[in-house]
């Protein structure tokens, strides 16, 4: 399906106007695809593979046709559960014919951004960096090997938020990475650019971008080269990043006659941030294995939890006091053959009215600095901040806040 999808020829604009609240998008390179008629949505618990791709299965033989596509999103955590929408068909556009065609869109409906009223940090920089420290202790007691720290922000603006002026901005300041939008069940809309490939499976083809370890982009060119140098001879980045390839190559192994894992990683960059990737690619044995019986049994990886997952797991939800929810899960779509693409809930944000909730974590290793660690993240929320037209007031609101508790 995914070759169908790929031979199909784009549409000019989609069918009817793009809703947000009801349709669901993904971007992968220069394709949209795009589900404008959801046939019907379902639920499922995501703590048992055979249990996950049944339903998944079972879902969309409901819909006669043989274009039927499942769009989706899978919580962080095992134990919450998996919201999906079928559509009849999927079509596809060009990214950039789909990008104007959003911001002519958008100046019909004569849109005012918003402006940002107030920020809540639910993790301040005192309690974040003093999860840091509380990991950093396990490591010590070798319970822990890497544990990513996450924080949740949430924005109010003076407006409800149009969602569609703001997937217009991220298509628009995004030239690598994923968009996707999902309506949840909740009436909010999940909105993002994930820079970070969980899974795609073409019939025997599987390929993987993990990303782990980063250095903010800046505008300057001689120092931006400088970072990707630091970057990669970063030990601590590159542990960082082993621990992710150690994991996922253990999980992928047995499903492959052939694995590539390049030994060495490369530099990716997006808009606002360097990472170190490593590029996997791999054949299955069995073509009709499900994409998210697998990409289900990686996530998640080292680069959203820890190592050993089993123990990062509980420590995260106790070091940052509250369930992630869908952050660092994944979205993504699959077909009636099983394949499909699913990419990490990250640089993303959940918007409901005038409310935006952002998330940005950090791998937390041995040799982490805590106030490095916190700029990260903040940087990693730039990709939400710039979609919203948030950036300057949020500094200023984020700087007022300092000053006051100072
Ligand atoms: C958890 C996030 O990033 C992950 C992906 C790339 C690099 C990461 C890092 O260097 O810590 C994180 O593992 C996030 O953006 O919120």
């Amino acid at each position: 399906m995914l070759s169908e999808l790929d031979a199909l020829t784009d549409l000019a604009a989609p069918e009817r106007p793009f809703d947000p609240q009801q349709h669901a998008l993904f971007v992968s390179g220069q394709r949209c695809y795009l589900a404008q008629h959801p046939h019907h949505r379902f639920t499922s618990p995501i703590d048992n593979h055979e249990t996950l791709v049944n339903t998944l299965e079972t879902e969309l033989a409901k819909c006669p046709s043989e274009d039927a596509v499942v769009f989706g999103v899978l919580p962080f955590c095992k134990s919450e559960q998996a919201q999906f929408l079928v559509s009849d068909h999927v079509q596809t556009l060009d990214k950039s014919h789909f990008t104007a065609y959003l911001a002519s869109q958008n100046k019909l409906d004569g849109v005012r951004f918003p402006e940002l009223d107030n920020v809540h940090h639910r993790q301040s920089q005192t309690q974040y960096e003093h999860a840091i420290l509380r990991a950093k202790a396990l490591f010590e007691r070798e319970e822990l090997e890497k544990i990513v720290l996450g924080k949740q922000v949430d924005l109010y603006f003076d407006d409800a938020l149009p969602k569609g002026q703001v997937l217009a901005n991220l298509l628009q300041q995004s030239a690598s990475g994923f968009p996707f939008s999902f309506p949840t069940e909740s009436g909010a809309t999940l909105l993002g650019v994930s820079p970070e490939l969980l899974l795609k499976k073409s019939n025997r083809a599987i390929f993987s971008n993990p990303l782990a370890g980063s250095a903010k982009r800046t505008s300057d060119p001689a120092v931006d080269v400088q970072r990707q140098r630091t970057l990669m001879n970063s030990k601590k980045d590159r542990f960082e990043h082993a621990v992710v390839l150690v994991e996922m190559s253990q999980v992928l192994e047995p499903w492959c006659h052939q694995l590539h894992i390049p030994s060495v990683p490369s530099l990716l960059s997006t808009a606002t941030m360097w990472h170190l990737s490593t590029e996997v690619e791999g054949q299955l044995h069995t073509p009709a294995t499900h994409v998210l019986a697998l990409a289900n049994r990686l996530h998640p990886t080292p680069a959203l939890c820890g190592k050993p997952t089993q123990h990062a797991y509980p420590w995260i939800k106790a070091l940052e006091g509250e369930s992630r929810h869908f952050f660092s899960g994944i979205v993504g779509w699959c077909d009636k053959h099983g394949n499909g693409e699913w990419v990490v809930v990250i640089r993303s944000s959940e918007i409901n009215g005038r409310h935006a909730r952002l998330f940005a974590g950090a791998g937390i290793v041995h040799a982490s600095n805590p106030t490095a660690e916190w700029l990260e993240t903040e940087a990693k929320l730039s990709t939400m901040l710039n979609a919203l037209h948030a950036t300057t007031a949020y500094r200023q609101v984020t700087q007022e806040s300092l000053l006051e508790t100072a």
